[in-house]
């Protein structure tokens, strides 16, 4: 067990990056990208039987399908504490003997959505605190953490000290935060209701009508999601080479057969190809799906799509942070892998013939600028780990005995 306590040993300040769908994990002294968990138990419905985080990944990519996902994050909030509980159980243990945690000398760093109601921040310091307990508590909105990496990253490109609007798209929703001398503009966070999850299961619906029912395989099709979905830039022109079978969109996916093939994989589309395995031929839905994005009424969300939401966020801040806020846009979250999304943001933000606005959602006299991090799952964590390393990093956490005296309460000290 390491010594000292979080105070003086970078190994006592357990970083947890808290996603609904995959926890990054790791301390102040980890090396490199953090580890991730999956944020979900699996319960066999024959046996009854349930496993923890990645055993359900293991499980499924061994083809074992009967198994009911629960998540402990629901809508981004927390849900089921018992869950996540026996989630970061899983993750302590994995620390192995030598690294063992030892939650009265270490402190937990937690990233929250931006907004977080009472109720569920009360929660959070009984699990750490009571549950747990360790001797202090880190919590943060993850957006806040993200501008601690990217005002780093991108310090060359002169990205702005104090004010970014960080475009956060992951598993369940998506945010605009703008970001004031590292700290949330509460009041203009915006969000749309539409993440990974929801466009994985609009996925499944359009393949199990089309084509195979692929319902209950969620990690399946999020895979096929994964390789094979992008953001059009040219959304009509795409739609019209669909019509045409033009292979250049056309892709298939080779389903498992959970005999000879465990996983699933892409490929070309060859219509001259005779083929023994089950293939799912993916067309327009490889971008129709993320357009939802852009296009929540496709899907009768009556809400603005990004790059409104972008434009509805900046306008209920300051008039002063306008221009720095358009020009320093940070584009984060599992979704950011989406090829083209970046692209599609910019076009719509600066307005262009191809897309559906083509007078743009930015003032005209307002630069853009947008930064798309490198790799976008991991950078939040990264930016709390850099966090931690700072000289007045223990301004920010809160400790046992000032919980115990002041609760709730003592987390509204600082707005991060
Ligand atoms: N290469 C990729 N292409 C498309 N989507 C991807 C890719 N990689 C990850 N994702 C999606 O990103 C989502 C997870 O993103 P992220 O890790 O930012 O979310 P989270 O932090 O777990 O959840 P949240 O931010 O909602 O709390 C998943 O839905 C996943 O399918």
């Amino acid at each position: 067990m390491p010594g000292g306590t979080w105070r003086d040993n970078p190994d006592k300040c357990i970083l947890f990056d808290n996603g609904a769908y995959n926890i990054k994990y790791g301390t102040t002294a980890t090396e490199g990208d953090p580890k991730t968990m999956f944020n979900a138990i699996g319960k066999d419905r024959s046996t009854l039987s349930f496993f923890v985080g990645n055993e359900v990944l293991e499980k499924l990519n061994k083809g074992q399908t009967n198994l009911t996902l629960t998540f402990p994050l629901v809508r981004g909030l927390l849900h089921d504490s018992d869950i996540e509980t026996m989630i970061w159980k899983k993750i302590f243990s994995s620390f192995g003997k030598k690294k063992k945690v030892d939650e009265k000398t270490s402190c937990f760093c937690l990233t929250t959505p931006p907004v977080l109601p009472d109720i569920v921040l009360e929660r959070y310091g009984e699990m750490v605190f009571e549950d747990f307990g360790f001797d202090a508590f880190f919590k943060t909105s993850g957006q806040s953490m993200l501008c601690e990496f990217a005002k780093d990253y991108f310090k060359d490109d002169e990205i702005d000290d104090e004010c970014q609007l960080i475009l956060d798209s992951g598993f369940s929703f998506t945010y605009a935060v703008p970001i004031f001398g590292g700290m949330p503009i509460k009041h203009a966070s915006t969000r749309i209701d539409i993440g990974g999850k929801l466009m994985t299961n609009l996925l499944t619906e359009i393949i199990s009508y089309k084509e195979y029912n692929l319902t209950g395989e969620t990690l399946l099709v999020n895979d096929i999601k994964e390789h094979l979905c992008y953001v059009s830039t040219e959304f009509d022109n795409d739609l019209e080479k669909c019509k045409n079978k033009d292979t250049e969109i056309l892709k298939e996916y080779v389903l498992p057969d959970y005999n000879t093939t465990k996983k699933g994989y892409p490929r070309d589309f060859d219509p001259m190809r005779q083929s023994a395995e089950q293939i799912i031929t993916m067309g327009n839905s490889r971008f129709t799906v993320p357009e939802v994005l852009f296009n929540p009424s496709n899907i009768n969300i009556h809400q603005a799509g990004i790059p409104e939401m972008i434009s509805q966020c900046i306008n209920k801040c300051p008039e002063a942070m306008e221009n720095l806020l358009y020009r320093n846009i940070i584009i984060t979250g599992g979704n950011a892998n989406f090829t083209g999304f970046a692209e599609r943001c910019e076009l719509e933000m600066i307005g262009d013939e191809s897309i559906q606005h083509p007078t743009g959602f930015k003032p005209d006299s307002a630069d853009l600028r947008i930064f798309l991090t490198p790799n976008p799952e991991f950078n939040t964590w990264h930016g709390l780990q850099m966090f931690t390393k700072r000289d007045d990093f223990e301004d920010y956490v809160v400790t046992k005995q000032e919980y115990e005296d002041e609760g709730v309460r003592a987390f509204r000290r600082y707005n991060l």
